[in-house]
């Protein structure tokens, strides 16, 4: 998390979209584009209904049956996801990755110790010592509050393309027709080792060359995050006695997905969520969150706050990493909660492997000594798999696995796509 006390980024800060996203923040309302057009619904009793409706009014006022709904329907989620918060935050602990580099020995114990509590119960912590810049940082999510404050035709340049990950949407609304997540995104691909930095391209060839001093920032910032993640691979390994550079290696060439998540205040934010419960299907999942506070992780049954820690990022096990530690370590259920006040910005940065590696955990150690719990898969089919046939939510890995017995050859032999 960046607190807003930290100093302005040194980086590269594109004026001329900052002012675009000022002049348009002055007259948009608080609240997913896709609100903008939708008119208040209002419940509409007929008039002799209305005399009885009136006498219950009193047992209506309970049920809230003749409340004025302030958000359309689609955005209304079912009581079981959307219950009240639990008033008891989640204990994570703030583990400090710089004694992978500073040789703590000591201190290298207590963080694979920290991990491995952490990772085999609720499948979050915390890091401090990542050395990823504040500055940086910084710029990283105020580009974020830059690029969704541009009115929605420029958002909707880069709106995503069906059956990717990639590109803008406004509550998912392209894909989904209920339960909608308070909130816009923008998502791009990341890798390194190419000819020319894929984020810098991604920006400027999908928003023009205006956007280039953004893409140098996001491309800069994956870049950090990729090494921040590597070095959580080489924890991971300890913590579970997995030989040495098994999951650094894995992910050495990985091809990962940044997400930059924008929550809107919400006039009904017990209706609704920001992002639905679900379990990332990533293998890692790195969170920068500014100081509003809105993640929640489901621990005996109840809703628990995870407190932004300025200077610190929030990690939390996917089901890919779930599966390559056959288990031991949880991909856990998880939520963002809007407010009525704050807009909320989080930077995700999801750690996949290259598409066609095979998902299978080690062999030998620990690991290896238990039954089977996943079947191997690439994370090409998981990905798939979640784009075109299922909403990640809370049992993707098992539906996954039921669809990877059939799925894949039953798509092969459909129709050949369009072109
Ligand atoms: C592979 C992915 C799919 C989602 C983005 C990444 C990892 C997290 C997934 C997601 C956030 C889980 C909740 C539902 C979802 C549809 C969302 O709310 O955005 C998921 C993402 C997605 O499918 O776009
Ligand atoms: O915004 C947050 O705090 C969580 C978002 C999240 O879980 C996700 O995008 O997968
Ligand atoms: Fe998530």
């Amino acid at each position: 998390m960046v607190s807003q006390a930290q100093q302005e980024p040194a980086l590269p800060h594109s004026s001329s979209i900052a002012k675009r996203a000022a002049a348009a923040s002055m007259d948009a309302s608080p609240a997913p584009p896709l609100l903008l057009r939708a008119p208040t619904p209002s419940i509409d009793l007929p008039a002799a209904k209305q005399d009885r409706a009136d006498a219950a009014s009193k047992a209506a006022a309970v049920f809230d049956l003749r409340r004025e709904p302030k958000i359309p329907a689609p955005f209304v989620w079912p009581h079981d996801d959307a219950r009240p918060t639990s008033a008891a935050e989640l204990g994570v602990p703030v583990v400090d990755v710089g004694v992978l580099r500073n040789g703590d020995r000591a201190g290298l114990h207590r963080a694979a110790a920290q991990v491995a509590a952490a990772c085999a119960t609720h499948g979050f912590f915390q890091v401090c010592g990542h050395g990823v810049d504040a500055a940086l940082a910084r710029a990283a999510l105020d580009g974020a509050s830059d690029f969704f404050r541009l009115p929605l035709a420029e958002k909707q340049r880069a709106r995503r393309v069906p059956g990717t990950v990639s590109g803008y949407t406004s509550a998912h609304a392209d894909r989904f027709a209920s339960k909608l997540p308070w909130k816009e995104t923008l998502s791009f691909g990341f890798h390194d080792g190419a000819a020319s930095p894929v984020v810098v391209d991604y920006f400027a060839g999908t928003l023009g060359q205006d956007f280039e001093p953004m893409g140098r920032v996001y491309q800069r910032y994956c870049e950090e995050m990729k090494a921040l993640s590597l070095t959580i691979m080489e924890l991971l390994e300890l913590s579970l006695g997995v030989e040495r550079g098994y999951y650094r290696e894995f992910f050495e060439d990985s091809r990962s997905i940044m997400r930059c998540n924008y929550y809107p205040p919400c006039p009904e934010p017990e209706r609704t969520l920001g992002t639905g419960p679900h379990c990332d299907p990533t293998a890692l999942t790195i969170l920068l969150q500014d100081d509003v506070g809105g993640l929640e992780v489901l621990v005996d049954g109840e809703w628990r706050p995870v407190r932004p820690v300025p200077g610190a990022m929030v990690i939390n096990i996917g089901d890919t990493f779930m599966a390559l530690s056959n288990g031991r370590y949880k991909s856990c259920l998880h939520r963002a909660v809007v407010n009525r006040r704050q807009e909320r910005r989080s930077l995700a940065f999801f750690l996949c492997p290259r598409e066609d590696r095979v998902v299978r955990p080690p062999a030998s150690g620990a690991v290896g000594a238990a039954p089977r719990r996943y079947p191997d898969f690439t994370w090409a089919d998981l990905m798939r798999f979640t784009q075109r046939h299922y909403r990640a939510d809370t049992r993707t890995l098992d539906a996954f696995t039921r669809w990877l017995s059939h799925g894949p050859a039953q798509e092969a032999a459909a129709a050949p796509c369009s072109t």
